[in-house]
């Protein structure tokens, strides 16, 4: 059932309401972590920032939050060109995006201190990445310094387009679309999941955006460009947003029904909101696993 009154924030504020203090009050000692899957431009950052904001209303006095999406995570520009080289009979690893293109060395050592396992047991802050995507013409680069959290982190919100994508087994799985470019792709994406959404370890809630037509991502992400450019001034032109989406399609078509049917991202509970181009939401589903 869905209320046409409620917005999507609504919703994710409720759904954490209602399991983020159950997690307090069990003593986990534990991050927890939020992770908020939608296609790109569906609003996930938007809304990420205003649930930051409204957990740091309630917990900010007590408890350490963290957010980043993954997008802070890519190579600094100067790898993604020799990424570019290194794979360049593949269109779809040519330039920032897809699963491959992040720096997993320093995705590994963000989480490997968010719960203490480094070498350095005394250190009080963690520094999480930030992304430029207006430098380089729209290519992008890491901006030269990140954001200070404190250690221990009770909550970790991490937004992504392809958060919970479940790799295929080739050879072993039969998928018809796991072909050419995509190969390289999947074999990359194996990396992202044992680290974050089947990791063990982690004890986590998810959000899901999805959308019955998803070619609504073209109009989203022209928005977010838009955005972009009436505040620094620069980004990519219609065309190169057009084409930088294209790019995404054959990973939405391998994965993404697979996906949002599982309802699978939070190994606590997962929130899957349908929304339109316009952003209202048409349907809501709450799949509690613990
Ligand atoms: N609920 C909303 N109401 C109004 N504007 C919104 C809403 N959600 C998103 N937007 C606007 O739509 C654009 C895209 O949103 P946002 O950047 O949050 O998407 P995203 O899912 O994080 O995309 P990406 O995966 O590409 O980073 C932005 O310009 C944002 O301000």
């Amino acid at each position: 059932m869905c209320d046409k009154s409620k917005t999507v924030l609504d919703y994710t504020i409720e759904f954490l309401d209602k399991y983020i203090p159950e997690w307090f009050e069990t003593g986990n000692k534990c991050p927890l972590f939020i992770f908020f899957s939608g296609p790109q431009g569906s609003g996930k950052s938007f809304t990420s920032i205003q649930i930051y904001n409204h957990l740091m209303e309630k917990y900010g006095g007590e408890k350490s939050i963290g957010y980043a999406s993954i997008d802070d995570f890519y190579l600094t520009h100067e790898d993604q060109l020799k990424l570019n080289e290194q794979f360049k009979n593949n269109k779809l690893l040519q330039g920032r995006g897809l699963p491959g293109t992040h720096d997993m060395k320093l995705l590994q050592e963000v989480l490997n201190t968010i719960f203490n396992n480094n070498e350095h047991p005394d250190q009080d802050t963690v520094v999480l990445p930030k992304y430029d995507k207006s430098q380089f013409k729209g290519e992008g680069d890491r901006c030269p310094t990140g954001q200070k959290i404190k250690l221990p982190v009770d909550i970790f919100i991490l937004e992504g387009w392809f958060l919970g994508f479940n790799p295929i087994l080739q050879g072993i799985e039969n998928n018809d679309l796991l072909t050419g470019d995509m190969v390289d792709v999947n074999a990359k994406l194996f990396f992202y999941s044992d680290l974050l959404w089947r990791n063990p370890e982690i004890k986590s809630l998810g959000i899901v955006f999805t959308t019955d037509n998803i070619n609504n991502v073209y109009g989203w992400r022209l928005q977010q460009e838009h955005e972009l450019i009436s505040k620094v001034g620069k980004g990519m032109t219609d065309e190169q947003v057009h084409a930088f989406v294209d790019r995404y399609m054959p990973s939405y078509k391998l994965y993404l029904n697979d996906f949002v049917r599982s309802e699978s991202l939070g190994s606590i509970a997962t929130l899957t909101l349908g929304i339109d181009s316009n952003r209202n939401v048409y349907s809501t589903k709450t799949r509690c696993i613990e």
